[in-house]
């Protein structure tokens, strides 16, 4: 290792400890309060070690009932964390006093991405999130979500044709389907492959900001002024994913940007929310916001960045709980035959009148909510709850997992059972409150859109396929595991197989009936 390389590393190392050490005993120092119960700290380094690196919601689950607490602070290497694992206590805290838990952590690596100002999913609490959350809404609030129904049939279509011919690419249908509807809504930029260029651009991006946004993912979240240091040193590893993420995410916002005013210059363009704002702005000379482009232009790239990887893994548990429970697909599919009948696929006017499949979507999102310990909230002042006290900067988590499977409101909680959701005559019962969205003023603003890809997803696949075990060479079903993987803060079931076979031929026709409907060639889309 060069000279020069060797004395940066000693001094960051040295700087590393000292900056710790330093909040390690300004941690310390209060005397407000006693901290929520939480796993003895140790000498220094705090809960660090009591951190696991994987499946934290269930892990502070148990650690929660061990405690008989509904929250869990840790100290780690003088960082306050605290998880919340009870609705009510999530109900107080993020609803009642969102006034103080609505910030994000700050993080160097943020920042040095711009993302601070520019991502409505990581900006603090202030006016700056005000302003993104306002847009955010106008375009995604029921009402103007009902607008973008064609849309979210249009590629499902395309979808469940992609079914028939390489249902092996089941995963990655599901990635395309969840892309392109918000590419659409956002720009009326068409994916119809995976390997479409703002898709790769966009896969990349998410991939190296994930581990970047993890406290400890990028040293320069604990000694900030290494974000000045150029790229290049060898071991700023940091640095040089901060350069790559900003090459990809002005690749995924550049491509269907160009690809717009393109189709607008022509006089091609659909409707969608950036060419409404870019119209709107071109025909009124005066009188314009000079920062709406901005703000609308933020939203609809960062809208991928929290949408895509939650509907996905949404999607990829709804496949495998219903491999892994036929009678549910039989029972919902008795309901969509006798409603809808076998002559046409569902649309979002059924959704009132099939109450099984409504449960199934409920099911699917309490069974293993994507976010599974919500998205980071930060307190923005001092706090004190139940005696106990909640310093400002603590990094605060709504436990999904743990509300969601608290065997007191949803017994028998690790079992997929959307009955749980229906009266004894078969209709919904009132809980409608899906917690995988969150919770507080940072709550899913994408909710009405996510909640209808999900619901015609899981009622078209059923009506025209059945979902099977996969099979070896002799024909014998194989067994499917239950191991699922983390993308950050996102729980996804682990790739598995799974068959998805054709009810009947009539089924198979009605696919293919409705892909040439919305008049796009087999071979555009496969
Ligand atoms: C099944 C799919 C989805 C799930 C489970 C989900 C869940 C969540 C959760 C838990 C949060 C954080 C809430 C918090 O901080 O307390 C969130 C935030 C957000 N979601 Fe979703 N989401 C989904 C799909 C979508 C879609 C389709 C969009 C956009 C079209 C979207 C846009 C956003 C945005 C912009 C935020 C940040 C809101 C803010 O910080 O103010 N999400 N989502």
């Amino acid at each position: 290792m060069p000279e020069s390389s060797t004395d940066f590393l000693s001094v960051a190392v040295g700087l590393f400890i000292l900056v710790l050490l330093k909040k390690i005993f300004d941690s310390w120092k209060t005397t407000k309060g006693p901290y929520p119960p939480g796993p003895k700290p140790k000498f220094l380094i705090g809960n660090a070690l009591d951190f696991p690196m994987n499946g934290i919601g269930q892990h502070f689950m148990k650690v929660g009932e061990q405690l008989q607490s509904g929250l869990v602070h840790l100290n780690i290497l003088g960082n306050h964390t605290l998880f919340i694992n009870k609705k009510n206590i999530a109900d107080d805290l993020l609803e009642k006093r969102a006034r103080i838990y609505s910030g994000r952590p700050h993080l160097t690596a943020v920042e040095a991405l711009g993302w601070d100002t520019s991502n409505i999913l990581i900006m603090g609490y202030g006016d700056e999130w005000r302003k993104h959350r306002k847009v955010a809404q106008q375009h995604l609030n029921k009402r103007q979500t009902r607008t973008y129904e064609h849309i979210q049939l249009r590629h499902l279509h395309k979808m469940l044709h992609r079914l028939l011919y390489s249902p092996e690419d089941f995963l990655q249908h599901t990635e395309v389907l969840s892309t392109a509807v918000v590419m659409d809504i956002m720009y009326g930029y068409q994916i119809d492959r995976h390997d479409d260029p703002a898709n790769v651009a966009a896969e990349k991006m998410v991939a190296l900001a994930v581990s970047l946004m993890l406290p400890g993912g990028a040293l320069m979240n604990i000694l900030p002024f290494l974000r000045h240091l150029p790229a290049w040193i060898p071991g700023n590893i940091a640095g040089k994913g901060v350069k790559d993420c900003l090459v990809w995410m002005h690749e995924m916002r550049d491509i269907p940007m160009a690809d717009l005013r393109k189709r607008m210059d022509q006089g091609m363009a659909t409707h969608s929310a950036v060419s409404a704002c870019l119209e709107k702005n071109a025909a009124s000379a005066v009188d314009t916001d000079p920062d709406a482009e901005r703000v609308m232009c933020n939203i609809a790239w960062a809208s991928y960045t929290a949408a895509v990887e939650t509907t996905v893994s949404a999607t990829g548990w709804f496949f495998y709980a219903m491999l892994l429970h036929p009678r549910v697909q039989r029972k919902a599919q008795a309901e969509i035959d006798s409603i809808i009948g076998a002559g046409r696929l569902p649309t979002f006017a059924d959704r009132p009148s099939l109450p099984y499949i409504e449960a199934i979507y409920r099911e699917v999102m309490r069974y293993a909510p994507p976010l599974y310990v919500g998205f980071t909230h930060s307190s923005t002042e001092d706090d004190w709850y139940d005696g106990y006290f909640i310093p400002k900067g603590t990094s605060v988590f709504a436990n999904l997992w743990a509300m969601t499977h608290n065997e007191g409101v949803y017994p028998d909680a690790d079992t997929f059972n959307p009955e749980r959701f229906l009266d004894e005559h078969g209709e919904l019962n009132d809980d409608d409150n899906i917690l995988a969205y969150g919770f507080g003023r940072r709550a899913c603003v994408g909710k009405h859109v996510a909640s209808a890809t999900m619901w015609i997803t899981i009622v078209s696949v059923l009506a025209c396929f059945m979902i099977e075990h996969p099979k070896d060479e002799q024909g014998n079903e194989i067994e499917v595991d239950n191991e699922c993987e983390y993308l950050g803060l996102v729980m996804r079931k682990k790739p598995f197989k799974c068959r998805f076979v054709p009810r009947s031929e009539g089924a198979r026709r009605l696919v293919e009936e409705a892909t040439l409907d919305v008049g796009t060639s087999q071979t555009h889309f496969l």
